[in-house]
């Protein structure tokens, strides 16, 4: 049987290199692009069966910002497919961001510029709003929506003799202290960004504990600093082109700049091709590329506490009994 496999946030950047490469590892992977935009989904999708005609590749809608959205889109897929294979949870957004280009500066000439400029650690700051759910729109997109999808549909994905990987994208930004379990959907501060990808480690970690005897494993992947219409929106697309120079040259001091769509989803295509029983919950996967442009992928443990971990996934149970209540739609299966 062919795997199946979802990809969110398909129709552009990593999304869609990791789709590509994918086809090129198995040409039979059945192939289904969650996306909100269906037009850009559509052309992404015409580009895939260029290189690969006979392919089978599906389009559902799917915003990850809107609960209703994501009702829809489970039980449609649910009525498509009897099992998912591979998850890709990667539709994902970084919106009105600040560079301070003081804290970049007095960066570069202390001791922790490489640190820096491998993580944005001090660096950025976000304007976050409010969805039409209420939710603080960089938690709901880059966690609570796909939370909720997985929980839709553990039907699909709970199969003890043929076990199914969420693969989550994070990032090398998630900050334990932009994090906060009382301010989980980051209201208060100015870097939601961090505190999003830190409470995707976190959900990660839990959802393997409660999980994996039912034969689902969570991995976490970082994909390194990437072109993409995400770095776009912090510096204008002609900036990083000037820019691109110093950032070959910065390749010889961190592996994180991998730069292309195409190397940044080399940890998912690796994860692909791995057994989930032998993943380490507690690592986080990193796509690297060398000076010389080669890629390779490095394991890096996780600034994530258990017990932590397991106190958010009751508040976003708490959550998910919340919203669903309000939305007249019935607790997905225990
Ligand atoms: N670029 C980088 O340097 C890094 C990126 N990442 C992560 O990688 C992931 C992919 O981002 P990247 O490829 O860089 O950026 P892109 O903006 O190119 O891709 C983001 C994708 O997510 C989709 N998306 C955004 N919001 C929603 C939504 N509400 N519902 C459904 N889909 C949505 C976008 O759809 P649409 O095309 O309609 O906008 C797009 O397909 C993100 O999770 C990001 O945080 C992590 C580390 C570094
Ligand atoms: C190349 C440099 C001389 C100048 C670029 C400075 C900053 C704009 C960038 C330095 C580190 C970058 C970075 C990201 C965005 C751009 C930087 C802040 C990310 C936050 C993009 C999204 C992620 O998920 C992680 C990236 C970490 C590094």
């Amino acid at each position: 049987m062919q795997p199946v496999v979802l990809v969110t946030g398909a129709s552009s950047g990593i999304g869609s290199a990791l789709c590509k490469r994918l086809l090129r590892e198995d040409a039979g992977v059945r192939l289904c692009l969650a996306c909100r935009n269906m037009q850009k989904a559509t052309a992404t999708k015409a580009v895939l069966l260029a290189a690969h005609p006979a392919a089978q590749v599906t389009l559902v809608r799917l915003d990850v910002s809107s609960l209703e959205s994501v009702l829809r889109a489970a039980s449609e897929i649910q009525r498509r497919f009897q099992r998912l294979d591979y998850l890709f949870l990667n539709a994902g957004i970084m919106p009105n961001t600040h560079v301070s280009f003081k804290a970049l500066i007095s960066g570069l000439f202390s001791g922790r510029a490489v640190h820096m400029l491998s993580t944005a650690e001090g660096l950025l700051t976000q304007e976050d709003c409010i969805t039409a759910d209420g939710l603080q729109a960089v938690f709901e997109t880059n966690l609570f929506g796909h939370f909720i999808l997985i929980r839709q549909l553990e039907p699909l994905l709970c199969c003890l003799e043929k076990p199914s990987l969420l693969i989550w994208t994070s990032s090398s930004n998630a900050r334990k202290s932009a994090f906060s379990l009382t301010d989980y959907q980051h209201s208060k501060g100015k870097e939601s960004y961090s505190s999003s990808k830190y409470a995707t480690d976190l959900a990660s970690v839990a959802l393997n504990k409660h999980f994996n005897k039912q034969g689902l494993y969570s991995s976490v992947v970082c994909p390194g600093l990437v072109m993409t219409n995400l770095t776009y929106g912090i510096l204008p697309s002609f900036f990083w082109k000037l820019l691109m120079p110093i950032m070959w040259i910065i390749r010889f001091f961190t592996k994180t700049y991998t730069l292309t769509p195409y190397n940044g989803a080399e940890a998912q295509v690796w994860l692909f091709k791995q057994k989930p029983e032998s993943l380490d919950a507690l690592m986080k996967y990193h796509s690297c590329t060398s000076p010389m442009g080669k890629n390779c992928v490095e394991s890096q443990k996780m600034d994530v506490e258990e017990e932590t971990a397991e106190i958010f996934y009751q508040k976003l149970l708490e959550l998910e009994k919340h919203v669903l209540a309000k939305l007249n739609a019935p607790l997905s299966p225990k």
